[in-house]
């Protein structure tokens, strides 16, 4: 489904050229859940960017179902069938949530459709379909509402960038369960970057990212106890300091 291949970002600052994304080599199937994770600054939402056409790489290629689209624009591969879940969900006033709804499943969705969309990430459907997707919002609604939204796309490749970020311990149940249930009915493939375990959980294999490169991969049963070695120990897998941001990280 999707290829990287020698995937390097290098951007320049006043004393030189920094690797965001290093020289990386990725391959995912058809309907993988694929999870991304790492310490933070490692280079896993430029990963997403570059795939989703956002950023631009410096070097290297993309191929999605063995077609070259590394210098395809961001519509162009929305066309292909690739959607992305921002870190921080863009506000788009004057919309309501059912249009958004109705404008990502590219179709007129019927009520009890996106009500559905919603209560899956834990939305009551009444109180924010007819609601402006502004500022009136939480940041965790937004972030809610956007999940939602890539869901009524149905994307062949979903890409969600740390989608319990904001996100209730009670609307995350929910939506780990959807996650999981979306993957097996539609055969999805999905890119979750996340620090949570019970995400982490979820994947079929684990991408370990830091300092821009892949510094290990595999399933749950090899990387996981990786994760949890290097953060009892206080350190990122590349021995580098972290803080562990979050109480229930790995
Ligand atoms: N266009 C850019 N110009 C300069 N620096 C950048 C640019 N894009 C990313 N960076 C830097 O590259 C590093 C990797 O950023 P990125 O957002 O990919 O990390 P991440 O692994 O997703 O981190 P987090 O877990 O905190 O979300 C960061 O230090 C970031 O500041």
């Amino acid at each position: 489904m999707l290829e990287l291949k020698n995937l390097s970002f290098n951007v320049e600052n006043g004393e030189g050229i920094i690797e965001i994304v290093d020289d990386i080599n990725l391959y995912m199937e058809d309907g993988e859940i694929l999870v991304i994770t790492g310490p933070n600054g490692g280079g896993k939402s430029t990963i997403a960017k570059l795939i989703m056409g956002i950023e631009k790489p410096t070097s290297g290629q993309i191929l999605f179902d063995g077609v070259d689209i590394t210098d395809m624009s961001i519509t162009e591969r929305a066309k292909l069938g690739i959607g992305y879940a921002f870190q921080q969900p863009p506000k788009f006033k004057g919309l309501t949530v059912k249009k958004l709804l109705n404008l990502a499943a590219g179709r007129k969705v019927d009520e009890e459709v996106c009500c559905r969309y919603l209560s899956s990430v834990g939305l009551c459907s009444k109180e924010y379909i007819n609601r402006e997707i502004d500022s009136s919002l939480s940041g965790g609604e937004l972030k809610r509402i956007e999940i939602a939204s890539l869901m009524a796309r149905n994307p062949k490749l979903a890409i969600y960038d740390e989608p319990e970020a904001g996100i209730d311990l009670w609307s995350f149940s929910m939506l780990v369960n959807t996650f999981e249930n979306f993957s097996k009915i539609n055969n999805q493939g999905i890119i979750i970057i996340s620090h949570q375990e019970r995400i982490i959980n979820l994947a079929d294999r684990i991408v370990l990212i830091s300092n821009g490169k892949i510094q290990n991969q595999g399933s749950k049963k090899n990387i996981l106890p990786i994760l949890k070695g290097d953060i009892n120990r206080g350190c990122g897998c590349n021995g580098r300091e972290v803080t562990a941001t979050h109480e229930s990280k790995y």
